[in-house]
């Protein structure tokens, strides 16, 4: 199993808001797994576990054999593992295309050429050849977050972790966006992990983890 989560808590608060409770789940490498639930059920919880952007309040969550814990460098997971996309695209306003792209690689080792050469790439990857020099303001929001799946792509991650990525999206386009993602899953073994409350968008999925007050039921 790529993650494996056991008994995992988040409560904030004090323990007032039990956003995730006794969660116990597992991921295996190279799976398409959709986190379903109504709002506020504790999927955007569970996702920043799994991406080390939060740690449990208890519950252990081991990614790759090592465990995400108050001990490990999440930074590290983050960047070396993680690509994520989120339903608001993050671009930065100032730059361009190609320059948003090339954040991540900043943690890498990439040399100037070597960023510009991959961001390029990436940009044809993801249907947006040419576009390099183009601002978010230039760009339509299926194109927005198409420059977001090419960040989250930089340093080649192993997961996508995408937050209700067509949420913003009309539903072609977010057909459209669904359809890249579930491709870099298919060709490239990306293990892909979608929250959505949407369940035509869940039922894309190979597996479902289906979240209801912060507990996992079963489907
Ligand atoms: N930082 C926080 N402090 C206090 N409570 C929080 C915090 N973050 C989330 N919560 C609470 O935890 C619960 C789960 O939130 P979470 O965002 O994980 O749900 P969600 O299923 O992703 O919802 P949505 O679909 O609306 O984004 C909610 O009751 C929320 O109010």
């Amino acid at each position: 199993m790529l993650i494996e989560g056991r008994q995992v808590c988040r409560h904030y608060d004090e323990g007032k808001v039990d956003a995730l409770a006794d969660a116990t789940f597992s991921i295996g490498r190279g799976h398409y797994v959709a986190i379903v639930g109504k709002s506020g059920s504790g999927k955007t919880t569970l996702l920043n576990l799994i991406g080390g952007l939060d740690r449990p309040t208890s519950g252990e969550i081991d990614y790759d054999g090592q465990r995400l814990d108050a001990h490990s460098d999440l930074d590290r997971h983050r960047s070396r593992n993680v690509g994520f996309v989120f339903q608001s695209y993050y671009l930065l306003p100032n730059l361009t295309a190609a320059e948003n792209i090339q954040i991540p690689m900043f943690e890498s080792d990439y040399g100037p050429a070597e960023r510009a050469e991959r961001a390029k790439q990436l940009l044809d990857q993801v249907g947006l050849s040419g576009r390099e020099n183009h601002l978010p303001s230039q760009l339509s929001g299926g194109e927005s977050q198409r420059v977001a799946i090419a960040r989250a792509l930089a340093n080649a991650p192993q997961l996508i972790l995408a937050d209700e990525p067509t949420g913003a999206l009309d539903s072609e386009t977010g057909d459209s966006i669904l359809r890249l993602l579930e491709e870099l899953n298919r060709n490239e073994s990306i293990t892909l992990i979608v929250v959505t409350h949407d369940e035509a968008v869940a039922a894309r999925a190979d597996h479902q983890i289906r979240l209801s007050d912060g507990r996992l039921v079963s489907p």
